[in-house]
Parts: structure tokens; sequence; C-alpha cells
């Protein structure tokens, strides 16, 4: 019997060696195709290239023109706009070509990762389908790879062998999947390859995870697993909700999933419709690769900082760092007042206050031009009186700003016949009035008369813009004032500190929402209605209020919200269906959807275990089986001590990993830890304005960490007075699961209570300590 088996298992190996030549056989085939077509492709787009020069320089030379004469001025004009758009359309020709080389290129080095035998019913042949980042087609229209996001592609990630269904244009469609085969090919050679039955094998995703970490993040295309699938392939949902543990890809699915979007909805989506939320500006440059990387442009990117600031020019708006940095010495009374402001309930009741403001507490303000009072407060508030109050209050603001604007053009038209005015005129150079004329366009004056009234208007309008400006941002409301007396009347004593704040032109996060929210529902601005999808990264960093105000300012985007309710670090835990119950309740939208992944990718098994072991709930937890050390629990008698402990364990990590991070608990630490170690080290420290990610030892607060991985992490001072109770667990638990292949935790003193309830085998400790246990 044994003998049987064994032979068989060789036979089988043969058979698995010639089939891998047959396949070797069929990547040059297609490799010498590809490169054939890359050659055309390049001498296209280095014609191109040329061409958008010649045409730039052309429009260059004659934008260089200068004439006074008038009637020449708007024929170059003329020309110099014909150009301009012929300038752009190469650009953008260029920039196709060039992005098409670049995924031929890729597609040489590795033309494919998967491959499907399907037969359709009615069929006698099977048919084999070879899936790839793009899709690549010979002379004859033959597909020779299909591109990953094409519905049969569908199959290669969700489908077991058998009868299968995919979802095509025309509908769902039934086939029979034969066979299932992964490939690992590196330039042009086949490395691995195997059948598999499951959505897709673990080897390959072994052989990826077990890689050093990277200053840009990777697509996972080739390694996309059945649940990440679904997430990307959703376009049925208005809000998509993912709960994923530390780890579990969410980062990942949604960036193929809007690479999926924009290759599903090719004709009515571009990438500048999609807006990404994510953390900080160390995350957005982290992932700014995996798009380009798939033949994708990439989405907007915007911090919520960047965000709140460009709605608040000329004030200093805390961002979620200071935040957080506040937060860990704020007193209880204004961390209550922050939680109220950070809710849902407080902003509906900034709607009820708007539905009962009358034109009598709208805190109006005086629109001057410089110090003269243009039109009064008392004169605004009257105007806005006088319209029907069934109107809502935007309505009312577009027609009292209407009404400004006519009473402005009275007065533009009364202020040309002002001394000044005619003074000015006779007194400009000739270039000024070359330059006031230049718009002249066809207007023929045949009295001076009229001509100098032309130019007067033009003067006076240039002199009154910031007047029509002031009326058109509705700056005759003093929204800041209005929100102060919002704030006193929902509890009273709390715009103090707001007051107190916007003296000093600062602004606290927690009131940026509820007051922009105010600003907009009075005055009816602020809303987007071009973006069509909304990601929102790490939700849970952001307050419902915060939420709601997002959902209102993009009133048509979809909406793909990711966290991990364990991760908060700015509350305590909160259990996920809880989570999930207040979102769906305060976002109120109709087609909501949860997925939860619960498998994690980033650690080794014995980082995810030793991880899950911090949780409450950690057993939902599964660990990608990938072999490493246990973590390492090291006790340090004082600063000094910890010092030492330090050096030498990060000399000894960088001898091993290409990234080695030193996470602490605020930017002081690091920055202390910085002065410290950096000179023996050369160590990085990263701030809120680090952009790029280099490799070597990177000190860094736990905030900053967020969403990023190293092949190895020190977690500094994880001690019972750094982390004394539950409040503090999102911190460890995301300073923890940062680690992708080693994990070490040091304690100056006795260790946080936290981790009395991790088993003692799921850690080594360098000396014999006792862990403090809770009763
Ligand atoms: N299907 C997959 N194939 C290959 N690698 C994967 C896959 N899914 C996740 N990974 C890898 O696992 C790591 C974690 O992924 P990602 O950062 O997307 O997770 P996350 O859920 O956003 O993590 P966190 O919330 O902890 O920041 C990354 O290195 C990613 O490339």
């Amino acid at each position: 019997m044994l003998v049987l088996l064994f032979m068989k298992r060789i036979i089988g190996g043969l058979s698995m060696d010639k089939e891998r030549l047959k396949e070797q056989h069929r990547v040059n085939n297609v490799v010498a195709k590809i490169k054939h077509n890359l050659l055309k492709k390049e001498e296209e787009y280095t014609k191109a290239h040329q061409e958008t020069s010649s045409v730039e320089k052309n429009y260059v030379q004659n934008a260089k023109i200068n004439t006074f004469e008038i009637d020449d001025r708007i024929e170059t004009n003329a020309e110099v706009q014909q150009q301009k758009q012929l300038v752009a359309k190469n650009v953008e020709t260029e920039k196709i070509l060039k992005q098409q080389v670049q995924t031929l290129k890729d597609l040489k080095k590795s033309p494919y990762f998967g491959r499907v035998d399907i037969l359709d019913e009615g069929e006698h042949t099977p048919e084999k389908l070879y899936i790839g980042i793009s899709s690549f087609v010979d002379e004859d229209q033959h597909f020779l790879i299909y591109d990953w996001r094409a519905p049969i592609s569908s199959i290669y990630y969700n489908g077991t062998l058998g009868k299968v269904s995919y979802n095509a244009p025309i509908g769902s469609q039934e086939t029979e999947l034969l066979k299932k085969r992964q490939f690992l090919i590196q330039d042009a050679q086949i490395k691995n390859m195997f059948d598999t039955n499951e959505t897709v094998g673990d080897n390959i995703l072994q052989e990826i995870l077990g890689s050093a970490s990277d200053e840009y993040m990777k697509n996972i295309v080739a390694t996309i697993q059945q649940e990440q699938n679904t997430i990307i392939r959703d376009t049925h949902s208005d809000m998509l909700l993912v709960q994923g543990v530390a780890g579990s890809g969410k980062t990942s699915a949604i960036l193929q999933r809007i690479a999926f979007l924009l290759y599903h909805s090719r004709s009515d989506l571009n990438a500048d419709q999609i807006i990404l939320f994510s953390p900080n500006l160390l995350f957005s440059h982290y992932i700014s690769e995996v798009l380009p990387s798939l033949g994708e442009r990439n989405m907007r990117q915007v911090t919520l900082a960047e965000f709140f600031s460009q709605r608040f020019e000329g004030l200093k708006v805390e961002t979620l760092f200071d935040s957080y940095e506040n937060n860990l010495v704020t007193s209880n009374s204004s961390s209550t007042t922050r939680r109220l402001k950070e809710s849902a309930n407080f902003m509906v009741s900034v709607t009820d206050y708007v539905h009962q403001l009358a034109a009598i507490d709208l805190q109006f303000t005086d629109i001057m031009l410089v110090d003269r009072i243009m039109f009064s407060k008392e004169m605004i508030r009257e105007i806005y009186a006088s319209l029907p109050q069934a109107m809502s209050s935007s309505q009312l603001f577009f027609e009292t700003k209407n009404i400004l604007i006519k009473k402005l053009k009275v007065l533009i038209n009364e202020e040309t016949q002002q001394k000044w005015v005619s003074e000015q005129i006779d007194t400009l150079s000739d270039e000024e009035y070359l330059s006031l004329a230049s718009d002249y366009k066809h207007t023929r004056f045949t009295e001076i008369a009229d001509e100098e009234h032309y130019l007067a208007l033009k003067l006076v309008k240039e002199k009154f813009q910031p007047v029509y400006d002031a009326i058109y941002n509705n700056y005759f409301l003093d929204i800041y004032r209005q929100y102060s007396l919002f704030l006193k009347e929902k509890r009273n004593g709390s715009e103090t500190s707001f007051n107190n704040r916007l003296e000093l032109h600062r602004l606290a996060l927690s009131d940026c929402a509820p007051l922009l929210y105010l600003r907009d529902l009075l005055t009816g601005s602020g809303q987007n209605h071009r973006i069509q999808h909304l990601f929102i990264d790490e939700i849970q960093d952001y307050s419902l209020a915060q939420l709601v105000y997002l959902k209102f300012a993009f009133p048509k985007a979809k909406l793909t919200l990711l966290g991990d309710s364990e991760q908060a670090l700015f509350a305590a835990l909160q259990e996920p269906q809880e989570f999930l119950r207040n979102l769906e309740k305060a976002l109120n939208v109709n087609r909501a959807r949860v997925i939860q992944l619960n498998k994690s990718y980033r650690s080794t098994s014995n980082i995810t275990n030793f991880i899950k072991a911090l949780l409450p709930d950690g057993s939902k937890i599964h660990a990608f089986t990938r072999p490493g050390k246990k973590p390492k629990i090291l006790l340090a008698q004082n600063e000094a001590d910890a010092l030492a402990k330090i050096n030498l364990q990060l000399s000894q990590l960088l001898a091993v990993h290409g990234t080695v991070a030193l996470i602490t608990n605020s930017l002081e630490e690091s920055k202390l830890l910085y002065r410290k170690l950096h000179s023996p080290l050369s160590a990085t420290l990263i701030t809120n304005t680090t952009r790029a990610l280099p490799q070597g030892i990177l000190i860094l607060p736990v905030y900053l960490a967020k969403g990023l991985e190293f092949d190895a992490v020190v977690a500094y001072n994880i001690s019972a007075v750094t982390y004394p109770n539950e409040q503090t667990l999102g911190k460890l638990y995301t300073i923890c699961s940062r680690a992708m292949h080693e994990l070490i935790l040091l304690s100056i003193g006795d260790i946080s209570p936290i981790l009395s309830k991790v088993p003692a085998d799921l850690f080594t400790l360098e000396q014999q300590i006792t862990l403090p246990h809770n009763n």
C-alpha cells in the first residue's frame, strides 16, 4: 500500500514537472508578444512626446508675443487658447501611452498569477483563462491575459471547483470550474506553481507575507482572499462597513476596491471623484504606489486635519495628534464636554437649533470695505426678516445674498460718479490702461464718455471685489459667535474654552464638525456633490459627529468605512456590534452592509497569538500560519537600564531586519529617546510632518504608527504607569500589531496589568519576573 502511494506521488510530481514546462513555454510565448507590443507602444510614446514638446514650444513662442496693438493681442490670445487646448490633449495622450508602456513592462516580468479552466454548458472543450494585473490581447483579439477585475476573474478568488457563478454585465452566469492554478512568476520565470481547490492557496501567500516590509505598500491582487474579494467587488451597498482585526487587509482591500470601481465604472467614474481620508501624511505616502502599480491613477487623499484646516482659514485647527497629546493631560470636565461635542446627538441639536433660529437670533455682522460700512448688520437683518420665514434657512440666506448683490451693483454704479474714479482714469499709465482695456473684445466705443464709464466701472468693481467676496462667502454672519451662543444654550459654561481658544486663533478638533455643520445648514454651503465614493480608514478614531458631517459634506458619495474598534486610541474599547449600531443610526443610510475580517495576515502566528490574548474577545482573531519567534518581554530597573537594553535590542534587530520601529506612547517620549539613541544608532525620529518612511531604526509615537507595519517592533515602556487600565488597551494593541516578524516589549518597573491576561507560554521573558494578576 505504502509503495503504491509513494509511486503515485512520484508520478504526480513528474506530471507536474511536465506541466510546469508546458506553462513555462506559454509564459515565453506570451512574454514574446508582450515585448513586441511594448516596442510598438514605446515608439508611439516617443512620437507623442516629441509632438507634445513641439506644440509646447510653439505655444510658449506665441504666448511670448508682446504687442501693444489691441486687435493683434486679441488674435494672439485666440491662437494661444487653441494651442493650449492642443497641448492639454497631447499631454493626456502621452500620459495614457506612458501608463500603457509601464503596464506592459510590468506584464513582461510577471504576465499573470492565476489560471482557471472552465467548461460552459453545452461546450465540450474546457477554456483556459489566465489572470493578471491587466488584460492583454494578441493581434487576433484573443485574450492571452484577463484583467483580475474582469467579471469572470471573480471565480478565481471566490469559487471552489465545481459549479460556480459570477456576475457579468448581462446578469449572473454559470459555468463549471475544473481547475484553479496559481503561479509566482518573476522575471518571466515560473518560480512556483501549484493547483488548488481553495480560494487562493496558502503557499504563495506564505512566501509573500514572509518577505520584508517596504517603504510602500504592495498590491495584493495575486492573493486576494475570499472575504476581501467581497469587499473589493461590492457595487451595491451605500455604506460598506469593514470591521477587521489588525493586519486583516482592510487597507489593502480598499485600495484594490478603488482599482476595481475605476475599472467597473470606467465611463462615469474617475479618480478625482473618489476621496480617501487617511490617518496621517506618512500613511498617504505609504499607500501611494498601490494604485499606480495596478495601472490606475491615485484617488484624492486627505487627512481630517487638512480637511478642516482648509475650511477654517486663519485659524490653527487642532489635529488628531494634538488632540491625542492634549487628552493625555485634560481634566474630566473638559473631556465630558468633548465627548458631548463628539456625539451624534450633538449634531442633531445643531439641526434643531438651526430650525428654531429667528432673524433676531442671527449674529449678523457689518460688511466693511476697509473702514467703510457697506451694509450694516441691521440692514442685513432687515432684508433677512423681510423674506417669507417659511423658507429654509439656506434659502433665506440665498435670497438675502441675491438682494445684497443687487444692492452692491447699484452702489458700484453710483460710485463711478465719484471724483477719485475720474482722477484715477486720468492718471493711468499705458500699461494700466491696456490691462484694464484688455477685455474690450468686440466693443467699439463711439463716445469717449462710454469708454470712460466702462473703465470707471471696471475700476470700482475691482475695488469693491472684497465686498462681493464677503457676500458670496457669507462673511456677514459671525459664525463663531453664533456657535458660541449655541454652546452656551446647550451646556452653559462650555462656550468659555471655545471663546478663549478663538482669541488665540485656535480651534479644538471637537468643535470643527459641529461648527461647520451649523455654518453649512444655516447658509446652504459646504456640500460637494461631485464625489461619488468616500473612503475612511481607521474609522474608530473619528467621532460620530465628524462622520455625520462628512456624510453631509459629500451627499452623493457611497461610503466605505474601515476600522478596528479595538485599535481605538482615543477612547475605551467599544464592542464592534455596538459601534456598528451607533454608526448605522447616526448616518441613516439605506443599503448598509457589514463585513468582518478576522484573519490576520501581517504578523507571524506567535505575534498574532500574543496580541489575541490581550483582547477581551481576541478569540475571534485567526492567525495566518507563519513561523517566527515568540514576543519577548524585557524588564528594566530604571531609565538608564532601559536605554542600555533598547540599544542592544535595536542593534541586534537591525542586523536581521530592514525596518525596526521603537514605538512610544507620546511624541515627547519619542523625542527623548531620539536624543539619547540617535547618535549611536543613527535612528530617524518620525513626527507628524514626516512624509516618507526610511529603512533602519525609526522612533515614533503610536498614533503615527497607525496603519503602518515594520519588520520588527520594540514597544517602549509597557509599564503599569503608562498603560494602567482597559482605557489604554487600544494603544498597546495597536503598537504590538505593527510587528510583522519580531516583537519586543520593554517595561520600566511593573508591567501593565493588561499583560496579566496573556498566558506565559505565549512570550519569553528575558529574566524571571512576576506578572501582576487581576483577580
Ligand atoms: N490577501 C493578501 N495577500 C497578500 N498580503 C496580504 C493580503 N491581505 C493582507 N495582506 C498583507 O497584510 C498586511 C496587513 O494588511 P493591511 O495593512 O491592509 O491590514 P489592515 O487591516 O489595514 O491593518 P491595520 O488595521 O492593522 O492597520 C500587509 O502587509 C498586506 O500586504
